[in-house]
């Protein structure tokens, strides 16, 4: 068998997400039946020296499954950096993995494209849709790869619901609804807390919208049916307001697909849990399809009749939880970057950009229309 092509990451910040995503990049790939690529970590870039060593001195210490990786040299030559711009600039480092908070994404990503790297960056991709676009024209000048890092997209879970659609036992769908609501006890956090600071880009709608959203694209727009691919219509819109900081507690939006004639209403919310038994609901001509939370990573999902209809016969329930010997679920993603880079793709066909730039301009839509403290806020492209 031919040795699996490695890819060496640089990892930019060193909060939670960043951690998480690092420590899955030293899980055994086999555990998720991979054996074409693997993954090495070249730097660790934070604001501080400290943070950057600290990270790394933690991954080293990390138990099973995380410990596979440590053991067979993914963090041996790991290089704690005390800027971003220190990794973007190692000639070690083959893509760089930003897990910044959004605000910062466009600025962070930019400069690791201009320094020639390729670039993964966390959801939601940026603030608007200009700063979007500025990476996307900067990637496809230097023909670089830039991916938003949408994990769901990858988990196997998002590939059995999208086969299920693709059978037709279904049919046609006609309504979509999708929730991303998590009780975040806002008021034990400090209102500097990125998602309560307008600056750090606060609210539901950024950090959660990404998750809804991400169900749309891949049941409705994704569908084999919606032919044409035209992205679909924002027709209404509304916010609640954290009267603390002014971003978006509550965010809702209602979608359009005219192709299918399916209508999707779209919701995020820091107040309140998401219902367990459905986070996202899909209803068809036959039937419905109904994804549990959480809708960032669900591990079930059930096809159920309709009463006195002809159409699907019995209800069905479909596990596809992701076990803990797989880590987060963040490798799943690695690797389709680390194929694509070994391949020479600018694009991820699993994650286009045009898909990151439709969902983008549903967000650009709901905060301009809404009355949140960010509504005019603008983001930093072209500077
Ligand atoms: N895919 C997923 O499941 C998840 C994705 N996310 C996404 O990841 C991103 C980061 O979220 P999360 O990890 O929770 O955030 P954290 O606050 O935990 O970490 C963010 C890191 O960004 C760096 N940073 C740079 N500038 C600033 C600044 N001005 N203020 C605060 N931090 C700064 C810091 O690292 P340093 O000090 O080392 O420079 C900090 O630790 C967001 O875009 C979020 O939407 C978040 C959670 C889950
Ligand atoms: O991506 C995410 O998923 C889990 C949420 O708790 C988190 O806020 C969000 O960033």
């Amino acid at each position: 068998m031919a040795a699996p092509y490695t890819l060496r990451w640089g990892i930019i910040s060193t909060g939670w997400i960043s951690t998480e995503f690092t420590e899955d990049l030293l899980v055994d790939p086999a555990t998720r039946n991979v054996n074409d690529v693997a993954h090495v970590v070249e730097a660790v870039g934070s604001r501080s020296l400290e943070s950057a060593q600290k990270f790394i001195d933690k991954l080293k210490a990390a138990p099973e499954p995380y410990a596979w990786g440590v053991a067979r040299g993914a963090l041996d030559k790991t290089k704690a950096r005390a800027s971003y711009q220190e990794v973007y600039d190692d000639p070690d480092v083959d893509v760089v993995y930003i897990g910044t908070p959004v605000t910062h994404h466009h600025k962070d990503a930019k400069a690791a494209l201009l320094a020639g790297k390729h670039v993964v960056c966390e959801k939601p991709f940026t603030f608007d849709l200009a700063e979007l676009d500025e990476l996307i024209a900067i990637a496809r000048e230097k023909k670089l790869f830039l991916m938003e890092a949408v994990w769901t997209r990858f988990h196997p879970i998002s590939y059995a619901v999208q086969d299920v659609l693709a059978s037709g036992v279904l049919g046609r769908p006609r309504r979509y609804a999708a929730d991303f609501s998590k009780d975040f006890k806002l008021e034990t956090k400090p209102i500097s807390h990125r998602l309560l600071a307008p600056e750090l880009g606060g609210g539901g709608l950024l950090d959660m919208g990404p998750y809804p959203s991400v169900w749309a694209m891949l049941t409705l727009h994704q569908h084999p049916l919606n032919t044409k691919r035209t992205p679909p219509k924002v027709v209404n819109t509304y916010q609640t307001i954290y009267s603390r900081t002014g971003v978006d507690a509550r965010s809702r939006w209602v979608l359009e697909f005219e192709e299918l004639g399916a209508e999707g209403i779209l919701m995020t919310d820091m107040l309140c849990q998401n219902f367990k038994e459905g986070a996202v609901v899909l209803q068809c001509e036959e039937g419905d399809l109904v994804i549990e939370s959480p809708p960032q990573k669900p591990g079930v999902f059930h096809i159920v009749p309709h009463e006195e209809v002809d159409g699907v016969k019995e209800r069905s329930t479909h596990d596809y939880t992701i076990p803990a010997a797989q880590g987060h679920g963040l490798a799943f993603e690695a690797d389709a970057v680390a194929r694509c880079i070994r391949d020479g793709q600018t694009e991820c066909p699993r994650m286009p950009l045009d898909e990151s730039r439709i969902v983008q301009s549903w967000f650009d839509a709901v905060r301009k229309n809404g009355r949140t403290v960010m509504r005019d806020m603008e983001g930093t492209a072209g500077k």
